[in-house]
């Protein structure tokens, strides 16, 4: 579903990415992790769109998108959330993921609108119906109403999710996705990814969330893929051990 291949990304005479090759398949929730400066938030970058990569592609679905900006990207069905979360922090939960599905859009305009009236009404049940779904799945039908600036982190994060969520993304990446929270924030988020369809990759540093949610780990040091595999195989690995323990 994503293939990562021969992907290098130099910053001046460090190679922070160093041909850089993974697969993750479809509906697979795939960690990133390593040590500091191992190269997983430039690969994350890679990955959305934010930053070109000097050599090797990306592809989602068979497609190459290496050249694809972020937005054009988010087309093809990548979302990304952020280390910071971004809410809407004065509109509603309810409102943060209905916004999220906006930029599909009618189109047309007032006339549009006039004309088509039962499409138009049509499309907004249908949205409002996912919005509920999608809030349902996250844990937030209980705080619909709630202004997502008054939510605690934890609840932010989820928002954010939600939004990331709403129009059914094909690949999400989730980038520190525990940052902040508590432990029982993070046994809930942990939850909710458990139970997604999507294919996921996330980098994180709380290796007792990784170990619990992938089905797959990615290990990066100094740039390089050092070994792939579920999380059992990497607890137990001697090369991932050394590079932790330096
Ligand atoms: N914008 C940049 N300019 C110069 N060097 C950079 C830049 N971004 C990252 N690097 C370097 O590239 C390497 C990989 O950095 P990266 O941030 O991808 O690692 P990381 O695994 O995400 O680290 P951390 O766990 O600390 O967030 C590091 O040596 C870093 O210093």
């Amino acid at each position: 579903m994503l293939a990562v291949d021969g992907v290098s990304v130099a910053f001046g005479g460090v190679k922070a990415l160093d041909q850089v090759s993974f697969e993750v398949e479809e509906g697979v929730v795939c960690g990133v992790i390593g040590p500091n400066g191992a190269g997983k938030t430039t690969l994350f970058d890679v990955v959305s769109g934010l930053r070109r990569p000097v050599e090797g592609r990306v592809r989602v679905d068979g497609r190459d998108v290496t050249g694809l900006p972020p937005v054009r990207r988010a087309r093809a069905g990548v979302r990304r959330t952020f280390q910071r979360t971004q809410v809407f922090g004065r509109l509603t939960v309810e409102d943060n993921v209905l916004a999220a599905l906006d930029w599909h859009g009618g189109g047309g305009g007032l006339a549009a609108d006039l004309v088509g009236l039962p499409a138009r009404r049509r499309l907004e049940r249908d949205r409002r119906e996912r919005v509920a779904e999608v809030l349902a799945l996250c844990g937030l039908d209980g705080h619909r109403e709630a202004y997502a600036a008054a939510l605690p982190v934890g609840g932010r994060r989820l928002v954010e999710l939600a939004r990331a969520l709403a129009d059914r993304p094909r690949l999400l990446l989730l980038d520190e996705p525990t940052s902040g929270l508590d432990a029982a924030q993070t046994a809930r988020l942990a939850e909710v990814v458990r139970s997604l369809e999507t294919t996921v990759l996330l980098v994180e540093h709380d290796m007792g969330f990784v170990m619990d949610v992938c089905d797959r780990i990615v290990v990066l040091d100094l740039g390089r893929v050092i070994a792939a595999g579920p999380p059992a195989e990497i607890r137990e690995d001697p090369v991932v051990r050394a590079a932790y323990l330096g």
